[in-house]
């Protein structure tokens, strides 16, 4: 605790140590060594300003040996990384579920994802290049792809690990240099994955991690050596960073909340219906900005739509997070729970869910359960209709025609996300095309695969991550000129 986790490369500790020194809030579950949950078991110091100048002096030089490197070079430092990653899988995977409270078969998935996102922009760390363009008179010019140098990442707690990969992976290809914060609610695992940069390799202090809350995170956004700001967080936090940001004139990534619509047509194959809109609710606890939390059921197929999806939300397993059947684990805290059942009884017919739920282990009690919700008969101007509630709770609207759907489902200030469902191909596509969001499903719902690119419209975002074009985020463009002949002066 007393370097604050700030230089990762420094200690070594094993699972239990780092149970007893870096796990601040255990919203889900203890382990044997412990007999509380939902207690504050230790505080971490919140980084300073003389913290994070340390911090971004360090990746500076960092930068400075990293950016000179071949892509090939970086590419086999990451891929290194990507397999320490995989052999340590689920340590990493338990870590996360003490950290957030997600289920442990979710809590690998995420694992995953971070090894894939790595492994795949060092696939393109040495692809980045430029362009020859002919001048007259046999002059030319060419462009050089040039990285910015020490980026900035902001993370939310809902993907603590995978976050700080999907940030670091395309910044570190680039040839930056990343000082990361996390949530302060999830602290744990963006070190662990400082760790592993290390162990595969790269400079010390390449991705490195700060702790705090929003004050640390207002001066990694004002150092005036950090040159770009990638967030993920919800869209009040995203403004500030964008003000703070825009007094450097800093380049930012927002990846921010949603209320995204999922459009269930008369035509859909039900069954793949009703698990689409189960994806798009309840993956780790609700708590995801992508959720498709407005599902517009046609009215012909409501009643059976309704009726299997209460029924299959009824038999999701609760409970204690790092055994392998729960499919529901703990949300991040008290007064967040708090909020998300707020939510629940405010006009919409509550079908199911929506309550407290105390797990039976007593071990478990003192943990931020509760039961997933389905609300019928919900309204355009319901606040569960309007607000991102980011909790385990499905508001299920009725509709009649592609028109009219389509104008209530882009009726929101959010774009992150939107699905359809039909086995109608031109619809598809037709509806895809006037659905104002940033990521589409067509038939499916919430997978994120990392070569292709995630992100917002309209107030979810600025930016992308994952796919190729997330380089052009993380990198600038050189132009040099090149003269052959003589300066033909006006002078
Ligand atoms: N769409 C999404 O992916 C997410 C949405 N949320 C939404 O946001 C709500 C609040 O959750 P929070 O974790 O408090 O989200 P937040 O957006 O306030 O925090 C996200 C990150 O930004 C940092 N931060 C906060 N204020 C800052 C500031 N002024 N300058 C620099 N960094 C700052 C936080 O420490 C954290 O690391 C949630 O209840 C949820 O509705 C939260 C997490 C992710």
């Amino acid at each position: 605790l007393t370097n604050k986790g700030r230089l990762p490369c420094k200690y070594k500790v094993n699972l239990c140590d780092q149970l007893a020194l870096y796990v601040i809030v255990l919203g889900c579950y203890h382990h044997h060594m412990f007999h509380f949950v939902g207690k504050i078991l230790c505080h971490l110091e919140p980084c300073d300003a003389v913290d994070v100048d340390q911090a971004v002096k360090a990746a500076k030089l960092a930068f400075g040996h990293w950016s000179k490197m071949s892509g090939m070079e970086r590419a086999r430092i990451m891929i290194k990384a990507a397999h320490i990653i995989e052999s340590r899988r689920e340590e990493i995977a338990q870590m996360e579920v003490i950290d957030n409270g997600k289920s442990i078969t979710e809590a690998r998935l995420d694992v995953d994802s971070a090894r894939l996102c790595i492994e795949y922009y060092a696939g393109l760390a040495n692809t980045l290049a430029g362009q020859h363009v002919q001048l007259p008179g046999g002059s030319f010019a060419y462009t050089r792809r040039e990285p910015l140098g020490v980026c900035a990442g902001i993370g939310a707690w809902n993907y603590p690990f995978q976050i700080a990969a999907w940030k670091s992976a395309p910044a570190l290809a680039c040839g930056n240099s990343m000082v990361f914060k996390p949530s302060p609610l999830t602290p744990v695992t963006a070190v662990m994955l400082a760790e592993i940069y290390a162990e595969a390799g790269a400079p010390e202090s390449l991705f490195s991690v700060v702790q705090g809350g929003q004050e640390t995170g207002s001066l990694l956004c004002h150092h005036p050596d950090v040159a770009k700001v990638s967030f993920t967080g919800s869209v009040p936090t995203g403004r500030k960073i964008m003000e703070m940001a825009s007094k450097g004139v800093k380049p930012v990534t927002l990846e921010l909340g949603g209320k995204s619509p999922l459009l269930i047509f008369q035509d859909s194959d039900l069954e793949n219906a009703v698990r689409g809109a189960l994806m798009a609710n309840f993956l780790s606890q609700g708590q995801v900005c992508s959720n498709g939390t407005r599902v517009f059921v046609h009215e012909n197929i409501l009643p059976q739509f309704l009726e299997e999806v209460v029924k299959r939300t009824q038999r999701i397993e609760i409970g204690d997070p790092l055994l392998d059947n729960t499919r529901m684990g703990a949300l991040v805290s008290q007064p967040h729970l708090d909020k998300v059942l707020s939510f629940v009884d405010q006009g919409a017919t509550v079908l199911c869910g929506g309550e407290p739920f105390v797990p039976t282990d007593p071990k478990l009690r003192g943990g931020y359960y509760m039961t997933p919700c389905v609300l019928g008969e919900c309204k355009d101007e319901m606040t569960c209709v309007r607000e991102e509630i980011f909790g385990p709770v499905m508001s299920v609207l009725s509709f009649e025609t592609e028109e009219e759907v389509l104008q209530r489902a882009n009726d929101t200030t959010m774009g992150l996300a939107a699905g359809v469902f039909t086995r109608d191909v031109k619809r598809a596509h037709r509806v895809v095309e006037n659905l104002k969001a940033g990521s589409c499903f067509i038939n499916n719902y919430n997978i994120t695969p990392v070569e292709v690119p995630f992100g917002g419209f309209k107030m979810s975002g600025i930016g992308r991550e994952n796919g190729q074009v997330t380089i052009e985020y993380y990198s600038q463009l050189k132009t040099v000129f090149v003269e052959m002949g003589d300066v033909d002066s006006l002078f």
